[in-house]
């Protein structure tokens, strides 16, 4: 398995990073390292993105693993891959996306709904797939897609937490993606940074315990 692959499936969750100053990336991330998380997409719809990507890149180096997410173009994956990102993550699917990750050696996961977008995806050279958004099909279509889709590894995104993340791994997925249940931006305004390790780290055993079962 590709090794940024690996470390992704070693987090359990990758944390999705929307809109964060540039002065709390760094907090919130050494918050969610702190508390396992050590996978971390930050939204390319963040201003400066591959500054600030580069940025928390840099801090972090082999501990937290640094991806783009919401891409929906060959150039800002390409952008933020040479300003240090080492996945890019779409909500939708972009074969271009998919081909300039792969020209140079970057990980991929486009964001599919159907069986037809993921063996797409697959096909295309993507290395996983984000079921996005989750929430509205819920556990039981990852589940029916991994029956006959069960080389293509998968990750639910959108309304995924603590309470119903269990479901999803249970139904075959091999990490979470999560935003607004894993970092609360209020408590990192607060500088409560304690606030966001402890729901991390509690998130990350829910992960771990589906796992065992
Ligand atoms: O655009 C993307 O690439 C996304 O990842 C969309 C959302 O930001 C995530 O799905 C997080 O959603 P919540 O965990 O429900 O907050």
């Amino acid at each position: 398995m590709n090794e940024t692959l690996s470390r992704i499936v070693d987090s359990g969750v990758v944390a999705v990073l929307r809109g964060v100053e540039a002065d709390q990336l760094i907090g919130i991330t050494e918050a969610l390292r702190e508390g396992g998380v050590t996978a971390v997409e930050i939204t390319a719809d963040t201003p400066d993105v591959a500054e600030k990507l580069g940025e928390v890149a840099g801090s972090f180096d082999d501990e937290v693993v640094v991806g783009t997410g919401t891409v929906l173009d060959s150039e800002t994956a390409r952008t933020t891959l040479m300003a240090g990102a080492e996945f890019v993550v779409s909500p939708s699917l972009h074969e271009d996306v998919i081909e300039t990750c792969n020209r140079y050696g970057a990980v991929s996961a486009p964001g599919v709904m159907t069986p037809t977008e993921a063996i797409r995806g697959y096909e295309a050279g993507a290395d996983f797939v984000k079921v996005f958004p989750a929430k509205t099909v819920g556990p039981a279509h990852l589940g029916a897609m991994q029956g006959p889709l069960g080389q293509i590894p998968m990750m639910p995104t959108g309304g995924v937490g603590p309470d119903n993340a269990a479901d999803y791994v249970d139904a075959g997925a091999f990490a979470v993606g999560a935003g607004g249940a894993l970092v609360d931006y209020d408590a990192a305004e607060r500088g409560d940074y304690e606030a966001i390790t402890e729901t991390a780290r509690e998130f990350v055993q829910v992960v771990e315990d589906a796992r065992d079962d």
